[in-house]
């Protein structure tokens, strides 16, 4: 097995008085592709968004890459440097083009040339196969189409971690399989670690090494796809199946 690229340990968070996230233990080794599932409100953003500090965690150990998350700023900037993030709402920014919304960080925070920046979001864009909207901007595009310039925006910015919340969830039906696509392909040629909010379990089936299964705060079950669908150990995850596959 490769080595660890997050671990979690522990980890306890509170909103307040509510405690969003019970006592996390999580391994998770480079090259990996997790999909965390479970009901609304199990916790599975926040998880998710603790790693790259969106989120802070009052308990517990979280490393990425070698670096603890604390409160330490440049820590944060170390870690979120390693680690993309694919929202549900896309997050572009709108008074920007496509193209400037993928060179805006690697000429900023990489330090690329106006050259070079270019050059790789041309690559990626062709990769999410919408080259030809370079120029354009998010509003002009379809909810798919916008999605696949976040992802392409993230990969410019060459992640060891891809983080992905929901990311088809805000779309209309048609545009889910295009932006699924693009996923499964990005999990299958590019070995970058992959921990997924989804509640598409055919995506699931597909890529994932592992299945993360939360409820109430809690991971309930991990397990391989085939295990985890075909036999779930625990009475709460066969009731979550029940709904969300009949
Ligand atoms: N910033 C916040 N302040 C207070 N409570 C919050 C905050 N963010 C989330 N919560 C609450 O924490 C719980 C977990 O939220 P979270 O978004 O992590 O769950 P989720 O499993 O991703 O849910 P969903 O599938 O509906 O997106 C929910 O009850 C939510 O209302």
């Amino acid at each position: 097995m490769s080595e660890t690229i997050i671990l979690m340990e522990n980890v306890n968070k509170w909103y307040g008085q509510y405690h969003v996230l019970r006592d996390i233990n999580l391994d998770v080794a480079a090259g990996e592709r997790i999909v965390i599932c479970g009901p609304s409100g199990s916790g599975k953003s926040t998880l998710i968004r603790c790693i790259n500090a969106l989120e802070s965690h009052q308990e517990g150990r979280i490393v990425v890459d070698g670096t603890q998350l604390s409160d330490n700023l440049k820590k944060i900037e170390q870690v979120r440097k390693n680690v993309g993030m694919v929202f549900q709402h896309f997050n572009l920014f709108p008074h920007l083009t496509v193209l400037e919304n993928l060179t805006l960080g690697p000429i900023w925070v990489l330090k690329q040339s106006q050259q070079q920046a270019r050059d790789t979001a041309m690559q990626y864009l062709e990769r999410v196969r919408i080259p030809d909207q370079a120029g354009k901007f998010p509003g002009q595009l379809s909810g798919g189409q916008q999605q696949r310039v976040a992802i392409a925006r993230s990969l410019c910015m060459n992640p060891k971690v891809m983080l992905f919340d929901e990311p088809t969830s805000a779309l209309d039906p048609e545009m889910v399989k295009e932006v699924l696509d693009v996923m499964v392909n990005l999990a299958e040629e590019s070995g970058v670690t992959m921990l997924c909010v989804t509640h598409e379990m055919g995506f699931a089936r597909q890529v994932a090494d592992r299945v993360v299964f939360m409820d109430q705060g809690s991971i309930v079950e991990q397990n391989t796809p085939d295990a985890f669908f075909d036999h779930p150990q625990h009475e709460r995850t066969r009731h979550f199946l029940d709904q969300i596959l009949h």
